[in-house]
């Protein structure tokens, strides 16, 4: 068994509040003893649409992403966060990138968010995300973890599970989510999307999250940072008590277990690809 820890924190509009609050994050999940940390969606800032351009251009943006790495391998765990990583030849957009950093702080995966969240919901949120971001093109392999073969996902993307299947076809054994999700639809659909990707994928489901209201910004995000094992089990939760502080669930993952619930079900081997098309 490894032990892995899930974040909840509230990032604000200023990159270096943002990464001293992750790198306490990452050095207290490996004093727990996590093997890996996950850090949620857009960790290295929030902040409005209008000032995503200026933070792209400051310094601060490249060492965010260097003062991860180099904690990571100060604390040696795993870290997997959700970054804005800038386009050289676009002044205005970015990729809503997850990385996966190793314990010798080095990059092992860049996986580039495939759907954008474009919604007008009717008492909930209009947003654009399309209008700072820039589609990823491709999905990643999974990938070795200390825990485990590692599929990576963001956030908005849990809702089309052709992705999370072809994943599991990949070997997955587990799939990271980190994200930002509306309250509204947090409150209609969260538990449900990220239990269901667990269920039909018989994976563990790593779902960091932004929590709370953003400083410096009119955004608030559903938190319920949790984990779910391959059998639909909410395993590890964070606290939704308030004032929301910055915090980690840590849970357990057992690949044995995950084997267990793969021999008792194996949906594998009953799928009908005579039917409808493999993924
Ligand atoms: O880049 C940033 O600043 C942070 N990114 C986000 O907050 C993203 C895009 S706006 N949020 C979601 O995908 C929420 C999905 C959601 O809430 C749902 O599917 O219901």
């Amino acid at each position: 068994m490894t032990l892995a820890a899930i974040a909840q924190m509230s990032s604000t509009g200023v990159i270096a509040e943002n990464l001293a609050v992750s790198l306490k994050l990452i050095k207290q999940a490996a004093t727990a003893g996590a093997k890996m940390i996950f850090l949620p969606e857009a960790t290295d800032f929030i902040a409005p649409s209008s000032s995503v351009g200026s933070l792209l251009q400051s310094k601060d943006i490249t060492s965010f992403v260097e003062g991860v790495q180099s904690t990571a391998k100060s604390s040696s765990i795993w870290v997997s966060v959700g970054v804005h990583e800038p386009i050289p030849q676009d002044v205005k957009r970015c990729y809503n990138t997850q990385l996966v950093i190793d314990n010798k702080g080095e990059i092992q995966a860049r996986y580039r968010k495939n759907h954008l969240f474009d919604v007008d919901i009717k008492g909930g949120i209009t947003i654009l995300e399309s209008s700072t971001t820039v589609p990823g093109q491709s999905m990643e392999e999974p990938i070795n973890t200390p825990l485990g073969k590692t599929g990576l996902l963001t956030c908005y993307d849990i809702r089309f599970p052709e992705a999370s299947l072809r994943l599991r076809r990949q070997g997955s054994e587990i799939i990271t989510y980190p994200s930002a999700f509306a309250v509204k639809t947090g409150a209609a659909h969260w538990e449900v999307l990220l239990r269901s990707r667990a269920i039909e994928t018989q994976c563990y489901v790593m779902a960091a999250a932004q929590v709370g209201t953003h400083a410096g910004s009119s955004r608030t995000s559903w938190g319920h940072a949790m984990v779910v094992d391959p059998f639909g089990t909410i395993i590890a939760q964070c606290s939704d008590m308030q004032p929301y502080r910055p915090t980690f669930c840590l849970a357990d993952v057992d690949l044995e277990w995950l084997k267990e619930t793969r021999r008792s079900m194996p949906l594998w081997d009953q799928r009908r690809h005579d039917i409808y098309p493999e993924l």
